[in-house]
């Protein structure tokens, strides 16, 4: 074979790589780093046997989704949230659909705002399984509110819980940790960690501060290379949190369902988190397009991503005045899309 033909075929070979990739990005539902962990990196059903792992607002959505996923691998639960019969139907529903057996599920209720209670639970878990491995810190709440329009108690609670009660759990499991110099800390933050949007202003600051705090923190444990400290970042999800966001006034939920259909799915996202578990990813973001093509705007073309962020912004605060709570902006998006996927199909086939 002449030296020619191999280069052809050579470059040939890059630009279907390259092909392939492009194509992943496009149907992307995570960055790079993570897809490339759920295609190449290692499973969760090997790496995450065997261990504690205790979830923060398991009671519902993501929480809830996660421990359902954790039951079908051999690991020991903590279902942490503040009713007690809600978690004790998620116990149950993992005995039925799971592999584990009563003594592997610990129902601890938690308030997470209750800050002198968490070393007293962060004793109790020790005392039932005698080590934490993995702690999740997944409780949290969102809002739905013009900045101008909110009481100084919305922010004040969403910083308490979402910020505050985040790091002081972690504060009294890390010390645990930094003993058997191993373990992992799961923070579930947000997009709105990373960027920012219209009537989420008190949540998007209590998110950013905690991916501030966790990238010092890891930064500062680098000398116990077995503690793996991660961000994990997602866009819209199927979950409450819509109805339970606080509003103007602290006492005053949103309080009802919206359209969830233009969300990922919370299997899907809860799959993706398990994956950046078991490869000890630092920060993955988790979202469909657009959603995940703004963060990377946002990363690398900030200028593009303010101009964008100011229309959408615009057509989201006039809905929002109007009565509409979710994007409906996105939503019209959505029916575009499928659209031209429609058509897309009805071409090829
Ligand atoms: N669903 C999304 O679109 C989305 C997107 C990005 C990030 N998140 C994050 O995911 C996490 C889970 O939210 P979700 O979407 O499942 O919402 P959700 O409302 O369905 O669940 C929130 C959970 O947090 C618990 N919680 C609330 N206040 C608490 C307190 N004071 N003490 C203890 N537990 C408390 C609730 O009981 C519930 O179990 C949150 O941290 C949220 O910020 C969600």
């Amino acid at each position: 074979m002449s030296w020619e033909l191999l280069l052809w075929l050579l470059a040939l070979g890059a630009l279907l790589a390259l092909l392939v990739q492009l194509l992943r990005f496009v149907r992307a539902d995570g960055d790079l780093t993570l897809l490339w962990a759920e295609w190449q990196g290692r499973r969760p059903e090997w790496e995450l046997t065997d261990m504690v792992i205790w979830v923060t607002g398991a009671s519902s959505g993501i929480g809830e989704e996660l421990v359902y996923q954790l039951s079908k691998l051999g690991v020991s639960l903590v279902l942490s949230a503040r009713r007690v019969q809600e978690l004790e139907r998620v116990k149950r529903r993992c005995l039925e659909n799971g592999i584990l057996k009563e003594k592997d599920i610990f129902v601890l209720p938690l308030d997470l705002t209750d800050r002198s209670s968490h070393e007293a639970a962060t004793k109790a878990v020790l005392q039932e399984f005698g080590k934490i491995d993995i702690l999740v810190n997944n409780g949290g709440q969102s809002q739905r509110s013009l900045c101008v329009d909110t009481n100084l108690d919305v922010f004040k609670e969403l910083m308490e819980l979402n910020y505050l009660g985040t790091v002081s759990l972690t504060m009294c499991v890390l010390p645990h940790m930094i003993e058997r110099k191993q373990g992992k800390i799961v923070t579930v933050n947000s997009l709105l960690g990373i960027i920012s949007a219209p009537l989420s202003s008190g949540y998007c600051a209590s998110k950013h501060a905690l991916r501030g705090f966790f990238n010092c923190l890891r930064v500062e444990l680098a000398e116990y290379p077995g503690i793996v400290i991660s961000n994990i970042c997602p866009g819209p999800v199927q979950s409450n949190i819509v109805k339970n966001s606080l509003t103007e006034e602290v006492t005053k939920s949103v309080g009802i369902d919206t359209v969830q259909s233009h969300k990922m799915a919370t299997s899907r996202c809860v799959r993706l988190m398990l994956i950046s578990m078991a490869n000890d990813l630092k920060e993955v973001w988790i979202a469909d397009h657009p959603f995940l093509l703004v963060v990377y705007l946002w990363q690398y073309m900030p200028t593009w991503a303010w101009w964008l962020t100011n229309i959408l912004g615009k057509k989201r605060i006039e809905n929002f005045k109007n009565g509409l709570i979710c994007w409906f902006t996105i939503n019209y998006y959505w029916s575009w899309r499928k659209k031209f996927l429609q058509g897309c199909r009805y071409l090829l086939l």
